[in-house]
């Protein structure tokens, strides 16, 4: 792990918007889905998406899934904190439940591509973002051939998009490796400040 935890130290307030990025394949959503189930106060965002379900995918809790016209409305309606083209399809992040969990103090995180990464951190500079990598190029490949979910041009695609990726990590504020997902998760939830205080020393007794 590079960078620093980050929050509020004296509250142990855990830090408010985080965006997650990382290649395709990494295992994002892997470490999320076992971040969610260990901190289950975490809210994640879902994303909005013009393209189709996998297999094993539910409309409304890994996306939400539309067509391209309601996808252009929803970018002159100004609904998303931000979206990017990622190959044939569009992305998006609703804006409105992140506002709202934010403004609750409920800690958000955003899993999105490295385009829609800087656009958050322009809109919000104090965003937090995290890049996800491989412990190495080969086990990329591995990951994401062996998931098995896209054809060969496609994953042909999506690793040349990932040396673009991979070569912007340094603009991250840390980066995790995803060697296992259980030392990735706890990784996260250290940087996050998702473990309330647990190196505060207790202060002196006081006196009676
Ligand atoms: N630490 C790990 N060790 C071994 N395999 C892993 C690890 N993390 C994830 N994987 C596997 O790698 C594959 C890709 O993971 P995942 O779908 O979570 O990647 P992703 O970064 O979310 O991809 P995308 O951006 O395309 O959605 C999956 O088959 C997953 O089981
Ligand atoms: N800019 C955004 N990128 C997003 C969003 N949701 C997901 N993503 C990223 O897109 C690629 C491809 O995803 P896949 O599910 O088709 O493999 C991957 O890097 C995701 O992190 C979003 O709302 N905005």
């Amino acid at each position: 792990m590079t960078g620093s935890p980050k929050g509020d130290a004296a509250g142990c307030r855990p830090v408010p918007l985080t965006v997650l990025s990382g290649p395709s394949g990494v295992g994002k959503g892997t470490v999320v889905a076992e971040l969610s189930r260990r901190v289950p106060r975490l809210w994640v965002s879902v994303s909005v998406t013009t393209r189709a379900p996998r297999p094993g995918e539910i409309d409304g809790r890994t996306y939400r899934f539309v067509d391209d016209t309601e996808f252009a409305r929803m970018v002159a309606a100004g609904e998303f904190l931000e979206y990017a083209r990622y190959g044939e399809h569009w992305y998006g992040t609703p804006r409105r439940p992140v506002e709202e969990r934010v403004a609750a103090g409920i800690p958000v995180l955003l899993e999105i591509d490295l385009q829609g990464a800087r656009q958050v951190r322009a809109a919000l500079p104090d965003a937090f973002a995290v890049f996800l990598a491989p412990p190495s190029w080969a086990e990329l490949r591995r990951r994401l051939i062996g998931r098995g979910t896209e054809d060969d041009a496609d994953v042909r695609a999506r690793l040349k998009r990932a040396e673009v990726e991979m070569a912007a990590a340094g603009e991250f504020d840390a980066v995790v490796v995803n060697t296992s997902v259980e030392q990735a998760c706890q990784e996260l939830i250290t940087l996050l400040r998702l473990d309330g205080c647990p190196h505060e020393q207790p202060g002196p007794p006081s006196a009676p």
